[in-house]
């Protein structure tokens, strides 16, 4: 043993003896029964435990996303639960198709009290368990097996005994062998087949038979042959329905339940987003959406994510991680420039009704009701894609590509300075101050256009520019408007490039135009323009290049460029 060496004190969790396992075979092809424990195992784990009109709404909640089995309490445990569960069934809030599940501890007092609280209701579940792993009967118990074996067994007794005396309420009984990942599978069989012997569960009223991973001690591989090996050696295996419930302590509950679906279990409990006893139960919003992304419906409505979010963040006073799968405000989100330009391009070849291939999303953001505008967003990580997609959609610019190059530049120094991320807005108003408002020294201020088809040179504008904001009148002829603009110039430049497209439509629709333009021999630059009218927007376009030449040449003078 190494010295000093704090691995020393763990042991290497043992493999199930199950040579020929199926569950890797199996695919997962329609949703679990989902049971939320957000009401009771959440609950518990709160700094603060929600309030009975906190806990009504998230009921409620439950109720509306489709979640037809909900843990409401432990109402043996407070006044608080007690109330609140007996108020459920009083005021008649849970629908015919809904179970509320009671949780309690196999304790005679408990039990006596869990039924009272859930009487007269039309179904009811009661869930008993108790802990049966080693170092549970060892430490916290002082019991043998047997004896163990005697508080489930004498539990049930009662619970059948109290039951047959509301007759009105359509009893269920979910039985938890708590630990039972840390459990010889031998002894949960002997506990679980026990307690079955005592309720006589059939097909058509079935006993929950919950196998938790209490706290989660193995690779999630080791609990799926568990789940297998139970539903291959339990007896009144067609009388029962297998559920699981884990929990994250390795971070894995997630794969734990998908896994352990896949070796049999019928029925997954966990709480939303994650919440629960220490590092979380097994997050159900994942789990649904998981299926989402393999083309099965989950029977789950997340399709308002951010509202059940919202909810849930409140009731727990606790915050749904930025990089939560699905949920998280980040996780439609990319800032880095390849993710973006691949983003991009999928967006745009995306057809609505075909199967989704959009880059680095594995699900449609729009499914979960949240926008494509938060999906890219930009910072010193960025290529020119992100600030590109981010004008398009909220601006409606669509810069040409060698544009965007250029501007792009400009973006990156931006966000280098400032080391953080950079609005659309602010995009927006550096695209302004580097195109769109260059007006010195030449200022666009009216033309007019003659056109005679005769001619070579077809198109005459008369155009009135201010340079230096003294007023020139300028005459030029060419093949076309913008021909014939550079033409009344004088200047030596020429036209590299030219895009136009409208933005918006209807009586308010605009022009945008950008051209390249060439001095002399030297470099190319863009320059932009926006106009009503089309030609307009070329005309203020071809200045903005000339004066963006000017400010960039040494002499910053328009004498630079003049012919
Ligand atoms: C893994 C889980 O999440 S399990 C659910 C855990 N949730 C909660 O416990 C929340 C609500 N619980 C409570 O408020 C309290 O535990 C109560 C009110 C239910 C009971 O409180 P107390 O009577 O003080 O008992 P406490 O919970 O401390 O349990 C201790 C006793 O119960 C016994 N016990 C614990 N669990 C069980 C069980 N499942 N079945 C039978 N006996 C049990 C213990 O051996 C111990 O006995 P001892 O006093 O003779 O040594
Ligand atoms: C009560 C049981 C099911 C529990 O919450 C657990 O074992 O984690
Ligand atoms: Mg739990």
């Amino acid at each position: 043993m190494m010295l000093n060496n704090p691995a020393a004190k763990y042991r290497p969790f043992p493999a199930v003896p199950l040579a020929d396992r199926q569950w890797p075979g199996k695919t997962i092809t329609r949703p679990p029964i989902w049971m939320s424990t957000d009401l009771r195992d959440g609950n518990q784990a709160l700094i603060e435990p929600m309030s009975p009109e906190k806990k009504l709404r998230f009921f409620e909640m439950l109720v509306q996303i489709g979640i037809k089995e909900i843990e409401v309490g432990f109402p043996s445990a407070s006044q608080t639960d007690f109330d609140f569960v007996r108020g459920l069934v009083d005021d008649k809030r849970i629908p015919d198709d809904v179970t509320i599940i009671v949780l309690t501890q196999a304790r005679d007092e408990l039990i006596r009290r869990t039924v009272e609280s859930v009487a007269g209701a039309k179904r009811a579940c009661v869930h008993i368990y108790n802990s049966v792993a080693p170092v549970f009967r060892r430490v916290v118990f002082g019991m043998g097996r047997d004896e163990i074996v005697q508080i489930a067994v004498n539990g049930t007794k009662l619970f059948k005994e109290l039951t047959a005396a509301h007759p009105e309420t359509d009893w269920r009984l979910e039985y938890s062998p708590e630990s039972f990942s840390t459990t010889e599978l031998d002894f949960s069989k002997q506990i679980v087949d026990a307690v079955s012997a005592v309720w006589q569960p059939t097909p058509a009223k079935p006993m929950i038979v919950n196998l938790p991973s209490t706290v989660e001690a193995s690779t999630p591989n080791v609990y799926a042959d568990q789940i297998e090996w139970m539903c291959r050696h339990l007896e009144r295996r067609d009388a029962l329905v297998i559920s699981v419930h884990p929990h994250n302590d390795r971070g894995t509950a997630v794969a734990a339940a998908e896994l352990a679906v896949m070796a049999g279990a019928d029925r997954v409990e966990g709480c939303l987003f994650g919440n629960g006893e220490r590092t979380g139960n097994v997050d159900l919003v994942t789990l649904a959406m998981n299926l989402y992304t393999q083309g099965v419906h989950p029977g789950l409505d997340f399709s308002d994510i951010d509202a059940v979010r919202q909810l849930v963040e409140e009731c727990n006073q606790l915050p749904v991680h930025p990089r939560h799968p699905y949920a998280g405000d980040l996780v439609f989100t990319a800032f880095s420039g390849s993710h973006q330009d691949a983003i991009k391009k999928g967006f745009a070849q995306q057809q609505p009704d075909a199967i989704w291939e959009v880059p680095y999303l594995p699900i449609d953001p729009a499914d979960l009701g949240r926008s494509y505008d938060a999906v890219i967003r930009v910072n010193s990580q960025s290529g020119k894609g992100g600030m590109a997609y981010l004008l398009e959609q909220e601006y409606g610019l669509a810069l040409p590509r060698r544009l965007q190059i250029e501007f792009s530049r400009a973006v990156q120094k931006v966000a280098d300075n400032s080391g953080r991320e950079i609005a659309a807005s602010d995009i927006h108003a550096l695209f302004s101050r580097e195109y769109l408002e260059q007006d010195t020294p030449y200022h666009y201020v009216s033309h007019h256009m003659t056109e005679n088809s005769t001619d070579s040179h077809p198109v005459r504008v008369d155009v009135t520019v201010n340079r230096h904001h003294a007023p020139q009148a300028l005459h030029g002829i060419g093949n076309g408007p913008i021909d014939a603009f550079v033409s009344a110039l004088g200047l030596d430049i020429r036209l590299m490039d030219y895009h136009e497209h409208s933005i918006g439509s209807g009586a308010n629709a605009r022009a945008a135009c950008y051209v390249e333009l060439r001095v002399a021999n030297g470099p190319t630059l863009f320059g932009a323009g926006i106009d009503s009218n089309i030609v307009t927007a070329s005309f203020k376009a071809v200045l903005s290049a000339v004066n963006r030449h000017i400010g960039a040449s040494e002499q910053g003078d328009v004498d630079a460029i003049a012919a």
